[in-house]
């Protein structure tokens, strides 16, 4: 990152007031007859009808639309363990995008525990605050019995955005990504460096799209992992390999895609060179992908180039996933975000790419065009249209899988933020 670029983020952060979010009132506060409602001795009416039947409190509190983003600051983003209070900041961050891209309040919470157990019991303690719970940045493996336990013993639906909205948006960009790239997606061979939280979501998601299992190479810190490894984890080890493939060099020679899902410039531009032609590399880890944009086409121009960054074409992030997926869950009242709802969720972002896309969208990133393309293979963050089709998708899909408790909203498909009730 440039130094310019580092100092206007600490300014943004700290100027006019710290931080990126506040609460606002959505009750008029004006009289003492105003405040008797909101507070004593109005308020009572609401707590005893909550009392009798734990529903109402959708009826009566911010609880249908408030969404719990919660971490340990175990894994924030690809800088590692940096421990609750750091996470703070991508925290409140994944609130303004719940908020500016689906009109979802957010709480972000960063919990200080020692173990899962503790931090399981914690999130078990508040969960009925909030119409859902969004687990982000926790690290691999403990994440996923954290996730698992929670889906068990909460109400309300838990989704660990690093696997599954990751996952989701990957997906979809890779469908479209091998349709351009003329690669059949049951032959395509996958190299994914990195083994946590978002690798392992990615790829079964990929898997049950169609990528061979096969055909994945998948690498953590101490190489490929293969079925001659006696010190792979439960969920490393479903990729084990029978392969003599050690290293990257090893995997990366005739790949046909590069998923990077581990930390920053490990890949390099000699073992992209590598890669069978017309390859396709999404390096996802954040702030600093595994290869540069820059380094990457260098080394060839007849690639597809993905990164998890605002500032290049093809933004692979779950920022184009949890907003919207959310706000479908929500809005039937989903008990859970299943597969069902997953996979519509890919579709959806994946089909609205191939869409023309609003003059007014190009305008946003100072463009005269987006086109599908090598450059597109995925809709932009801004586009008020995923607005439209995610979270409709999603909820037709709850509703056709059972989960939801609440009937299709009648004023779906949402057009604009002012839709959202
Ligand atoms: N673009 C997007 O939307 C998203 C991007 N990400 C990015 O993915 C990365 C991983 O996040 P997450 O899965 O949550 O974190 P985890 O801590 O769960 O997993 C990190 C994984 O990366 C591996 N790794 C780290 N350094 C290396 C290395 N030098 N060589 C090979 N493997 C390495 C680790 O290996 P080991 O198991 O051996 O420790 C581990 O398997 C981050 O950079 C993050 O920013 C994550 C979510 C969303
Ligand atoms: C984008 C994101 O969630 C991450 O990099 O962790
Ligand atoms: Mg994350």
């Amino acid at each position: 990152m440039s130094q310019d670029l580092k100092e206007a983020a600490l300014e943004y952060h700290a100027k006019p007031r710290p931080g990126k979010v506040s609460v606002e009132i959505t009750k008029p506060t004006l009289t003492s007859r105003d405040l008797s409602l909101a507070y004593s001795p109005g308020v009572a009416e609401p707590v005893r009808e909550i009392a009798k039947d734990p529903e109402n409190a959708y009826k009566y509190t911010a609880k249908g639309n408030l969404v719990a983003v919660i971490s340990d600051g175990s894994a924030i983003l690809g800088l590692g363990n940096l421990g609750p209070l750091a996470s703070k900041p991508v925290m409140e961050g994944k609130g303004v995008l719940f908020k500016r891209f689906a009109g979802i309040d957010v709480f972000d919470i960063e919990v200080d525990s020692e173990s899962p157990q503790a931090f399981i019991e914690t999130v078990e303690r508040i969960a009925d605050t909030f119409g859902g719970i969004n687990l982000e940045d926790i690290k691999a493996p403990e994440c996923f019995e954290i996730e698992r336990a929670l889906i068990e013993k909460c109400n309300v639906p838990v989704f660990h955005d690093d696997q599954h909205g990751t996952a989701i948006v990957t997906a979809a960009g890779m469908i479209n990504a091998l349709e351009l790239q003329g690669k059949k997606i049951e032959e395509a061979t996958v190299v994914c460096l990195g083994a946590g939280a978002a690798a392992v979501a990615c790829m079964k998601l990929l898997i049950s799209c169609g990528i061979r299992s096969e055909n994945i190479f998948m690498l953590d810190r101490k190489g490929v992992i293969h079925s001659g490894r006696d010190d792979l984890n439960q969920y490393k080890a479903m990729f084990a390999n029978e392969t003599d493939k050690r290293t990257l060099d090893d995997a990366i020679d005739g790949a046909d895609v590069f998923v990077g899902l581990s930390g920053p410039d490990l890949l390099s531009g000699e073992q992209l060179k590598k890669m069978a032609p017309n390859p396709i590399v999404f390096a996802c880890s954040n702030p600093d992908p595994e290869i540069s944009p820059e380094v990457a086409l260098a080394a060839r121009d007849d690639l597809i180039m993905a990164t998890g960054r605002s500032d290049y074409p093809n933004q692979v992030n779950n920022v184009l996933g949890f907003p919207f997926i959310f706000r479908g869950a929500l809005d039937v009242r989903a008990t859970a975000i299943n597969e069902e709802m997953k996979v519509a969720a890919v579709h959806a972002i994946r089909e609205l790419a191939k869409e023309p896309v609003p003059q007014e969208i190009c305008e946003a990133y100072g463009v005269d065009n987006f086109e599908f393309g090598k450059e597109y293979i995925i809709p932009k963050p801004m586009d008020v249209r995923l607005l439209e089709v995610v979270p409709a998708a999603v909820a037709r899909a709850a509703v056709d899988s059972g989960v939801a408790r609440l009937p299709y909203p009648a004023h779906y498909p949402l057009k604009s933020m002012d839709d959202i009730i």
